[in-house]
């Protein structure tokens, strides 16, 4: 080999080590700006910009791949058949439908990548892989019977999760106790696997405190039968305890904390929770380092091995992912605020040598179920962009018991008419009424400011001064009138009892009104009806329930700012050693 062919040699060698430093300096500068760049999360696009977005994003991915993209159909006509059916017949086939595509109805998966791809490449085949999913779900919705309720659009946000989801060994989902499948995503479990099939999940079933000790029973029961990974906790409780204080509010029932040695039922503390937590990540990081260990042995690829198991919380907005992270590190590292999603970066916390966690935005996943409302009574879209109170508090109506209202509230509601059904929830206007009426909120139109109660009252069902909860499917209303320990719901089932029955006149009076009753009773179905209540609730009352609203929570500052050091990628990572006191497995009694 002569000496100008070991120069160039040389030389391109050289070239492409400085090319590979370069490309991996490009990675680190992308995902710092992608740090930098103020996230936010988009869960409502209308039609006309879905069209417009996807339009210049095709043009956009044309001119990358030189290749033409399949032009976007979108169904434009919202017009159906649907109103000459019946909405019960129209719901019952809906049914039909999202169980048929409910495998569609997935969470978009980062597309296969490798260490040499350009910061470019990667980039276009994230966004055709998103593009795609998103017209995968436009074409779910050309079908009139399946409707999406918002979901999350912001191609950054989900970037978060991927990456999560990668370098995580146990995912926990956070959800809320008082409807965890309504918070939960089995869709992010199924990709979770196809990452690795190493990787386990845990559902970590937040805001216990808000959850009588016989649900949660319910809830575990179900959970075992269906093979989920789960712990009860509660982020509030754990953080009170760590402060040296005790949870006070007035609704918060003694029963929900009471002591059971049963694993399964109980809160777990913060310490049996690190210790959880680490116990089952560890599993998993054995499992790896000994598979790696055999690859490696067997073949000439060096497999990785790593001893600290990364825990990664996931979730719905607002769920308590900060509180809990907050309440394990000991301190305050992320913001928490009743407003759903704030966190839009994720974070990685060093516990201890052996674990890490790392914080993932909360994000809406797309689903059929709910309405819009139930998502913003559920806390996961926020308040302000409720446009329609009424419908979003008659979500709560129908939930909490009437007598439960009347005595949080301290408000008389209207009874139903006597041609009603007597069980009925109440009206969302009838609520919206009494409770301006007995705080006296006045619009400046001089109409009841129902905006400004429905706001009041969603953050009370939210934050839990309006209890409410779920039972597992399958449950009947018959074990909910056990755990539901108001006269309320024994009132319930008589009436769906008497409405049942053939026989008695009072149940056929109810179901046929004389004309006569039914015009009295709508010429006095005015506004009187709800003012009537305030007389019954004297000044002092008043007062008291005016004492007894939280003040808003204001909106904090992320804790970016504490960010010290840097992973292999560019992202941010606070280092909080510290060992937590129990860190040995835990025995299950
Ligand atoms: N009752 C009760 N409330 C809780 C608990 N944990 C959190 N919360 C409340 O739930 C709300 C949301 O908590 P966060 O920790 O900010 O929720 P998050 O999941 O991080 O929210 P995003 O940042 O939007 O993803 C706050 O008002 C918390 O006080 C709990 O264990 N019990």
């Amino acid at each position: 080999m002569g000496k100008s062919e070991k120069t160039s040699l040389g030389r391109s060698l050289v070239k492409h080590h400085n090319h590979m430093i370069q490309e991996s300096k490009d990675k680190g500068k992308y995902y710092k700006n992608l740090q930098k760049k103020v996230l936010e999360s988009v869960t409502e696009v209308s039609d006309i910009d879905a069209i417009i977005e996807q339009a210049e994003e095709a043009e956009r991915l044309y001119t990358i791949n030189h290749s033409s993209s399949t032009p976007l159909s979108i169904n434009l006509d919202t017009n159906s058949s649907s109103s000459v059916i019946a909405a019960e017949e129209w719901r019952e086939q809906q049914k039909i439908e999202e169980a048929l595509h409910a495998s569609s109805l997935q969470v978009p998966r980062r597309p296969p990548w490798t260490p040499e791809m350009s910061v470019e490449e990667l980039d276009a085949n994230e966004k055709q892989a998103f593009l795609n999913w998103r017209r995968m779900l436009v074409s779910l919705e050309e079908n009139e019977k399946l409707v999406l309720t918002p979901f999350e659009k912001n191609l950054d946000i989900w970037r978060q999760l991927w990456r999560v989801l990668e370098r995580s060994d146990l995912i926990v989902m956070v959800v809320d106790a008082r409807d965890p499948l309504f918070y939960r995503c089995p869709d992010l479990e199924a990709y979770a696997r196809e990452i690795d099939e190493h990787k386990k999940i845990m559902l970590l079933v937040n805001k216990a405190d808000l959850l009588p000790t016989d649900v949660r029973e319910k809830w575990a029961e179900y959970f075992r039968l269906n093979n989920i990974l789960f712990v009860f906790w509660s982020a509030i409780a754990a953080t009170a305890t760590l402060e040296g204080k005790v949870l006070k509010e007035q609704w918060r029932q003694p029963d929900n904390f009471q002591k059971t040695d049963d694993p399964d039922i109980m809160i777990y503390g913060r310490d049996e929770l690190l210790s959880r937590l680490e116990f089952e990540a560890q599993e998993i990081v054995k499992v790896r380092n000994s598979r790696a260990a055999s690859v490696s042995s067997q073949s000439s690829t060096v497999e990785y091995q790593r001893d600290q198991a990364v825990v990664g919380f996931v979730g719905y907005p607002n769920v308590g992912k900060s509180s809990t992270i907050n309440a394990l590190v000991g301190q305050k590292r992320t913001g928490v605020t009743s407003t759903p999603g704030k966190t839009k970066h994720f974070q990685t916390l060093i516990i201890s040598e052996e674990l890490m966690l790392c914080d993932c935005p909360g994000l809406v996943f797309p689903s059929f179920s709910s309405s819009r409302y139930e998502m913003i009574a559920s806390g996961v879209l926020p308040i302000d962009r409720m446009t329609e109170h009424r419908e979003a508090i008659q979500v709560v109506a129908d939930k909490v018991p009437r007598r439960v209202i009347e005595s949080v509230y301290n408000i008389s509601l209207p009874k139903p008419k006597t041609y009603e059904r007597q069980s009925r929830p109440p009206h969302a206007a009838e609520l919206l009424r009494s409770y301006c009426a007995s705080r006296g909120y006045v619009a400046s139109s001089g109409l009841p400011d129902e905006t400004k109660a429905a706001r009041l009252i969603l953050k009370d069902y939210i934050g839990g001064k309006l209890p409410h909860y779920a039972m597992p499917p399958g449950m009947t209303q018959g074990d909910e009138a056990d755990i539901e320990d108001t006269e309320e719901l024994e009132d319930i089932l008589e009436g769906s009892e008497s409405e049942d029955s053939t026989v008695g006149d009072e149940t056929e009076s109810e179901q046929v009104p004389g004309i006569d009753a039914v015009l009295d009773d709508l010429s006095s179905f005015d506004l009187a009806n709800g003012l009537k209540s305030s007389k019954k609730v004297t000044a002092k009352k008043q007062t008291a329930s005016h004492k007894q609203h939280k003040k808003p929570q204001r909106k904090k500052d992320r804790t970016w700012r504490v960010q010290n050091t840097e992973d292999g990628d560019g992202m941010p990572m606070v280092k909080v050693f510290q060992k937590p006191a129990n860190t040995g497995p835990l025995m299950m009694r």
